[in-house]
């Protein structure tokens, strides 16, 4: 089976925890896409759900798909936000924002009864650092940001090289709030919660990658079969 099989294959199966009346908030990525056509189609044969979309790109898949969409000026909460992630630690904390999303991304599974991660096992990780950990930031005063995220990052035992992100095109990437991204090869993050707490803390940081005690559940797709591993503590802790 190959990877983007594995992807639809946990998308799959976070889906059977959807019921009929529930909000939902929709990753972004390549395996949050295999939710939202899996969700299309149950939505086509009868399923009454709504959902919030994280990212211009998968609002467009969304209607693509005939998902009908809200925002969370309209509800007040959302039941299940089901989203990729490209790093997990056993303690369900996540490295996001590969695709840089990131933003959207917090607002929405914070907004979230639960989220369920869904990944192919490579995303599996003992300790999170080894993906570059994106950090979205105000283009304003960037060499201040970036050496108080150099202060920060000594603060908390790590360091590496940082890197504004170009897009494909080779110019800087601007993500859908208008924010660049610097990316950090950090390769160990020992206290992940202390590095998010010192970041979020940064007045150009508009936010990070590190999401720390928002996933419910991580679905995990491999050569063996499906591992669904649910967080010990309860959410916000
Ligand atoms: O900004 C992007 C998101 O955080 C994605 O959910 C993450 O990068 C994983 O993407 P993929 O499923 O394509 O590996």
């Amino acid at each position: 089976m190959n990877m983007d099989q594995l992807k639809r294959q946990a998308a799959a199966r976070a889906l059977e925890d959807v019921r009929d009346g529930m909000q939902l908030g929709l990753g972004t990525g390549s395996t949050a896409k295999h939710f939202v056509e899996l969700l299309g189609e149950r939505v086509r044969a009868g399923l009454k759900v709504i959902g919030v979309p994280t990212s211009e790109a998968t609002r467009l898949d969304a209607i693509r798909c005939g998902v009908p969409l809200t925002t969370l000026d309209e509800i007040d909460h959302l039941d299940i936000t089901v989203d990729g992630a490209d790093e997990i630690d056993p303690e369900l904390n996540l490295i996001k924002g590969g695709g840089g999303a990131l933003l959207r991304e917090k607002i929405v599974a914070a907004a979230s009864d639960r989220m369920i991660v869904i990944a192919d096992d490579t995303k599996w990780v003992p300790t999170l650092g080894g993906f570059p950990l994106p950090v979205e930031v105000i283009p304003f005063g960037l060499g201040a940001t970036r050496r108080a995220i150099e202060k920060a990052f000594a603060e908390c035992g790590v360091s590496g090289q940082m890197a504004v992100r170009n897009g494909k095109d080779g110019h800087v990437f601007v993500t859908d709030g208008g924010h660049w991204i610097l990316d950090a090869q950090l390769e160990k993050i020992e206290d992940p919660a202390r590095l998010a707490t010192a970041l979020s803390a940064i007045p150009g940081v508009v936010e990070h990658g590190l999401f720390i005690g928002l996933a419910s559940s991580a679905v995990l797709a491999g050569g063996e079969g499906i591992r669904v591993i649910e967080r010990r503590k309860p959410k916000g802790d």
